[in-house]
């Protein structure tokens, strides 16, 4: 099984990652607080997506990386193989996308005197105490959702990078540097428009127990947040995902792309 598509995968999104850790962050003061734990997970996760995506478009049309400008696959192969990316990413990613969401929603106030300690100190201590709590499972709530929010959204992601970039590029060629920062960072805003959503969804079940009541399942999560408070909630976050998600994925393709063709 190649292999490079995996490390290409990894400093592309670390890298895309540290463009987007303020935007991730916003809410809260230091901007690049907590930057070391999304680096070392979020590395894992999109090589594992990378990895397994070019991996199936191999099996599906026998054709490497370095062949596929020039026989392109066809749209349904790159939706198949981005969805089995990102079923297999969303397992990788659940742990620590639970952790960070548990850690980002601990807004009280910073150590004023007299006032309670963090629930958790830190990513390892959030890890530790969800698996006192709920066992090492608790680590995987809200994996579901992620599941449904990654798998058709990834589909989506790698569909329009392809559809961008074979739009201007001539036929068979590579795409150049510009062409793959938009395609990529386009790619990036289709993907988290629709995911949205479900994102929203994902986001309460994992907090649930904590700042939300314990949901039944996606379904009871989705009717009572709609019940409650309208079907606005489910494009809460659009406008800063979509922001965030340009710069993200522009440089992880391009990162990607350029280390891909560098190795030969
Ligand atoms: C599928 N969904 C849109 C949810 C995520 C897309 C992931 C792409 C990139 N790692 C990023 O963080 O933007």
């Amino acid at each position: 099984m190649p292999v490079e598509e995996f490390v290409a995968g990894w400093i592309s999104g670390a890298l895309g990652l540290v463009l987007g850790h303020p935007f991730d962050t916003v809410k809260l003061l230091g901007f690049f607080k907590g930057m070391s734990f999304p680096i070392a997970s979020i590395a894992v996760v999109n090589s594992v997506l990378f990895g397994v995506y070019s991996n199936t478009l191999l099996a599906l049309t026998a054709t490497s990386h370095q062949e596929r400008w020039a026989q392109p696959p066809s749209y349904t192969h790159v939706f198949i193989a981005g969805c089995t990316g990102g079923f297999v990413q969303a397992y990788c990613l659940a742990p620590f996308d639970l952790i960070k969401v548990r850690l980002q929603n601990q807004t009280e106030p910073r150590a004023r005197p007299g006032s309670p300690p963090p629930r958790y100190r830190g990513p390892v201590h959030c890890a530790v105490s969800i698996c006192r709590e709920d066992g090492p499972w608790g680590l995987f709530r809200g994996a579901w959702a992620l599941t449904l929010r990654d798998t058709p959204t990834l589909g989506i992601y790698f569909v329009t990078y392809e559809w961008l970039c074979r739009q201007s590029t001539p036929d068979r060629q590579n795409p150049g540097a510009a062409t793959v920062l938009v395609a990529g960072g386009f790619a990036g805003i289709a993907s988290w428009a629709v995911a949205t959503p479900l994102d929203v969804i994902k986001s309460r079940m994992q907090m649930g127990g904590l700042k939300h009541r314990v949901y039944r399942g996606v379904l009871d999560c989705m009717v009572s947040s709609a019940r409650q408070e309208g079907l606005g909630v489910f494009f809460r976050g659009l406008t800063i995902n979509s922001a965030r998600a340009f710069p993200v994925n522009a440089v992880t393709f391009l990162t990607y792309e350029y280390l891909l063709s560098s190795w030969g």
